[in-house]
């Protein structure tokens, strides 16, 4: 376990695409640190740097008080898992798992208490002699997940380990995840642009929006005081929905020019509510009702109770207190 500091990391590309600008985190020994942001925010790049696969352009990774800036990955004691797995397919999971420490010439002995302990807590000890190819997804991913185990390295770094796997077994695989992490206390940088497997897995979570940190937070510090327009729009789901003020006629306390953030489930139908809407469409989610509309010219989703009698044009009341306020030109938090 180590710690894992980021001091004003940058990353500019040959070429001289800037990828990742001025990145400072402290990550504390066993946390579970999620990275967050849509595609080419810079991720990737981040995580890559901090494994080794990526030279560092600008400022310092440390890891356990250690400079690796120079270091090769192979000396920065910490596992990978990938997308795709990256097992070797003529190997059977056994080899898979014993491999990175055969070539550590680790003890025999150790290799094998060490296979046998990492079979046993991601439960793929009857899979032990077959080939990749033989496994599902998800005991491909567990597998690949076992060969970072039996490491017993300082830190893990995931790179959007499940995309390749159907909605099901994500949520399955998720739980697993952190119920692992809970378990071995592994310090762990986890890289998705999901923001549903972000919210579910960090201890705290980094939003990243074109190379730099947009907010960081626990999940719920993140989801109940977004730091701009962008993180309100990314974390949530469905979409906090963004209006200026002056699509709605009044709300008590809101200053006449900002973006106003309400959070669909925030909103609800009631007959004396302040705002208006000409419903356009309906999505039935079975417990949910979503349904989208237009006031002031501006698009409004409302996430309402199944079964709720629905007309042509609804009031809506907002929760109180729940409404949030950016700065109209920069999109920062103003309240
Ligand atoms: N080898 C490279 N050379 C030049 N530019 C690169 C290289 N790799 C990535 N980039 C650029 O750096 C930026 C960040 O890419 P990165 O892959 O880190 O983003 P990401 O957030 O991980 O995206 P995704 O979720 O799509 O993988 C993008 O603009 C990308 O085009």
């Amino acid at each position: 376990m180590a710690s894992i500091t980021l001091d004003t990391v940058g990353k500019i590309y040959a070429g001289g695409t800037r990828a990742v600008g001025d990145v400072s985190i402290d990550i504390a020994d066993s946390e579970f640190i999620v990275l967050v942001g849509p595609s080419g925010c810079g991720k990737s790049t981040l995580l890559r740097m901090i494994a080794g696969l990526e030279s560092i352009s600008e400022g310092t990774v440390r890891i356990g008080g250690r400079v690796v800036n120079d270091m090769e990955p192979a000396d920065r004691d910490i596992a990978m898992v990938f997308q795709n797995y990256a097992l070797y397919p003529h190997m059977s999971v056994r080899q898979n798992l014993a491999y990175g420490l055969k070539n550590r010439r680790t003890p025999r002995a150790e290799i094998d208490r060490r296979v046998a302990q990492a079979a046993e807590i991601l439960q793929i000890g009857p899979y032990l002699d077959r080939k990749p190819r033989a496994l599902s997804g998800g005991q491909r991913q567990r597998v690949a997940m076992g060969r970072a185990i039996v490491r017993e390295p300082a830190a893990f770094l995931f790179d959007e380990p499940l995309s390749n796997l159907d909605a099901k077994l994500r949520v399955t695989m998720r739980l697993e995840i952190k119920e692992l992490q809970r378990r071995l206390r592994t310090t762990s940088i986890y890289v998705t642009h999901d923001q549903l497997e972000a919210m579910t897995l960090a201890d705290r979570l980094v939003v990243l929006n074109a190379g730099r940190i947009e907010q960081i937070g626990t999940p719920l510090e993140v989801y109940r005081k977004p730091a701009s327009t962008f993180v309100a729009g990314f974390i949530g789901s469905p979409a906090m929905n963004l209006i200026s003020s002056r699509a709605v006629p009044y709300l008590p306390g809101i200053p006449q020019a900002a973006t106003l953030g309400i959070r669909p489930e925030d909103l609800s139908l009631a007959p004396d509510g302040p705002i208006e809407m000409d419903v356009l469409a309906v999505e039935e989610l079975g417990a949910q009702r979503l349904v989208h509309g237009q006031t002031g010219g501006e698009r409004l989703t409302v996430a309402i109770p199944a079964g709720a009698p629905l007309s042509d044009t609804v009031r809506l009341a907002c929760r109180p207190g729940s409404l949030h306020l950016f700065h109209p030109e920069t999109g920062r938090r103003i309240g």
